[in-house]
């Protein structure tokens, strides 16, 4: 078995990958987009991908692919982050002039940043480890990176310190996808369901009703998101994860009872996620 991550060796989609599905084989895909679409064509069996972050907030470009790409999140967990700051050898961190990395990474430090490195500039990249790489081949003392100590090793990085994040309970919660139909696929050990809905415009009421639907039937509501909807400016849509399987009949009357109001609905997946790992 295959599952695709975003990045390039020693990113920490691979270690999710590995994490997720300890028996597959990981394959590196440049963006977010190409890991879905390997995923919903067959190319691979399955994807992992970051949607949130307990310090920098959520990846809004996967919120928006779950929707658009045919696939179903199968599970979730939450992956402790602990980042390095690298440099070739040689470097000294008063002679740092950059600092290359993804930039939920350069988010999650920047507190960090600010007070040590106030003479850098941050420059964003694609994936940690790929800003590690490229820092790696320039040779350029007075370039660093934010990554994994496994992308430093990997790419020769001398690691100049460690645990920079602005907190140490750093979090990333990362999904499988599958393709396929969320409805089809309920895990059958789910503790989460997640759905997409867009609601009428203008209608008075209409965000508070349709979060009633899981109110009324005592349901828990773990996370929101409202994404915009492309080409209607000031509407949105609205993605919520419900505590709870698509299999328990009370989740499943609120999901009917939400599509009496909503003018487009999707369910994402009902999985199993793992509570997030004491710090
Ligand atoms: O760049 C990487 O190493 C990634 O796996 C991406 C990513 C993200 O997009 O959130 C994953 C975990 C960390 O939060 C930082 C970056």
């Amino acid at each position: 078995m295959t599952v695709a991550f975003q990045g390039v060796a020693g990113a920490y989609s691979e270690a999710a990958a590995a994490q997720l599905y300890p028996d597959a084989t990981p394959a590196p895909y440049d963006t977010f987009d190409a890991v879905f679409a390997a995923v919903e064509s067959g190319t691979v069996e399955a994807g992992v991908v970051p949607i949130e972050n307990s310090l920098f907030g959520s990846v809004h470009a996967n919120y928006d692919y779950l929707r658009t790409h045919h696939v179903h999140v199968e599970v979730g967990q939450f992956l402790r982050i602990r980042h390095c700051l690298m440099a070739p050898s040689g470097a000294s961190m008063d002679a740092i002039e950059a600092v290359h990395s993804h930039p939920q990474a350069l988010g999650q430090c920047q507190g960090y940043l600010s007070d040590t490195l106030p003479q850098a500039q941050s420059v964003a990249a694609y994936d940690t480890a790929g800003a590690a790489r490229d820092v790696a081949e320039s040779g350029t003392a007075t370039h660093a990176a934010i990554a994994s100590r496994q992308a430093a090793a990997e790419y020769g990085l001398q690691v100049l310190a460690e645990g920079i994040e602005d907190h140490d309970r750093n979090y990333t919660r990362f999904l499988g996808i599958r393709a396929g139909t969320a409805k089809d696929h309920v895990h059958p050990q789910a503790n989460r369901t997640s759905v997409v809905f867009a609601l009428r415009e203008n209608v008075p009421g209409a965000l508070f009703k349709s979060l009633a639907v899981f109110a009324l039937r005592e349901l828990d509501l773990c996370k929101m998101e409202s994404r915009p909807q492309f080409g209607t400016p000031g509407q949105y849509l609205f993605y919520v994860d419900v505590a709870g399987s698509y299999a328990d009949l009370p989740l499943r009357r609120a999901l009917d009872h939400l599509s009496e109001i909503t003018t487009e609905q999707k369910l994402l997946g009902a999985y199993y996620e793992a509570p997030v790992p004491p710090a």
